[in-house]
């Protein structure tokens, strides 16, 4: 692969973290301010504010592929965001290696359940626009090898000059992974990439995902629903409590040898047992929502 550099001009360090540590998360909170503006009142629409999350804190090191789980609505997305630079949170710190960070930047790179591609773009040009973007210095010959090189990567040699709608969900998601990659992030955050594919579609690319990882080994985040998804690619599955004010329940260490072959890893004798332990989880705090509900 190309190597790519870029200055991310961090902001000094504001922390000590463990040398093995990545990013750390700290004391994070996210309080959605409430609606109580005229309009809001006009239309009935007034709303308190919300603490979707408390006070988390979290250590992710390098090399390792980390899922976010929890109760639907618990604030996973919301977190995602915060780690993206998408979102800011209200209180609390976000270090990358030790430095402050406080937006977007390179360092970290996105996929979408939805894809966000630009439909009037090809696949190639949907990559090389996100290259242009983040590194727009970068000579032609090396974007076009870049671009060709991810292309690869994610099998789709033979579609560039396609546009999103001539491409199946699975395809196009494979372009959003590709453009992520591109741009040589430290850590790929997911958020549900496959929520939007069907089963069989899913499946096929939980496994490129998986040889994609063994081939990088760059650290990911990534936020899903499914617990089979999460024993499969995880190092570390993250266990959300539900909202409002989630926090982490608990880290489960997966055990699974890699590279990973979905038969052997459900056929694994922890396999069963951690399941279950997320199976009872994601009851237990799903159960306490309905029932806050009645
Ligand atoms: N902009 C906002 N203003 C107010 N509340 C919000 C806003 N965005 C999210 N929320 C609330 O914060 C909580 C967490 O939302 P979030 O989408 O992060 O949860 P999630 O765990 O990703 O959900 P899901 O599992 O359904 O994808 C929800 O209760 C949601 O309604």
């Amino acid at each position: 692969m190309t190597s790519i550099s870029y200055n991310n001009n961090p902001a000094p360090a504001v922390a000590e973290v463990g040398e093995d540590v990545q990013l750390s998360l700290q004391g994070i909170t996210k309080v959605f301010p409430g609606k109580k503006d005229w309009m809001s009142k006009l239309l009935r629409r007034t709303s308190s504010e919300f603490m979707a999350l408390d006070e988390i804190s979290l250590d992710i090191k390098h090399n390792k592929f980390v899922s976010i789980i929890g109760p639907s609505g618990c604030g996973k997305s919301t977190l995602l965001n915060i780690i993206a630079g998408l979102a800011s949170p209200s209180s609390g710190a976000l270090l990358m290696n030790g430095y402050l960070v406080e937006g977007p930047g390179p360092d970290r790179g996105m996929v979408f359940q939805n894809y966000a591609l630009m439909p009037w773009m090809t696949v190639e040009g949907n990559i090389a626009f996100a290259l242009e973007t983040v590194y727009p210095t970068m000579p032609k010959v090396q974007q076009k090898r870049v671009v060709k090189e991810n292309i690869e990567l994610v099998g789709l040699t033979g579609a560039e000059t396609k546009h999103p709608h001539e491409l199946s969900g699975g395809m196009q998601q494979r372009v959003g992974i590709a453009r992520a990659l591109a741009i040589n992030p430290q850590i790929l955050l997911m958020d549900e990439p496959f929520g939007a594919l069907d089963a069989l579609t899913r499946g096929f690319l939980q496994e490129e995902i998986e040889r994609i990882w063994e081939q990088q080994r760059k650290t990911v985040i990534m936020v899903t629903h499914s617990i089979e998804e999460a024993l499969l690619l995880s190092d570390e599955i993250i266990m959300m409590t539900r909202g409002p004010g989630a926090k982490v329940d608990e880290i489960l260490e997966i055990p699974f040898p890699r590279p990973r072959k979905r038969e052997e890893v459900e056929t694994h004798p922890e396999y069963n047992n951690l399941k279950l332990e997320m199976e009872q989880h994601l009851y237990r705090e799903t159960r306490a929502v309905e029932k806050s509900r009645i």
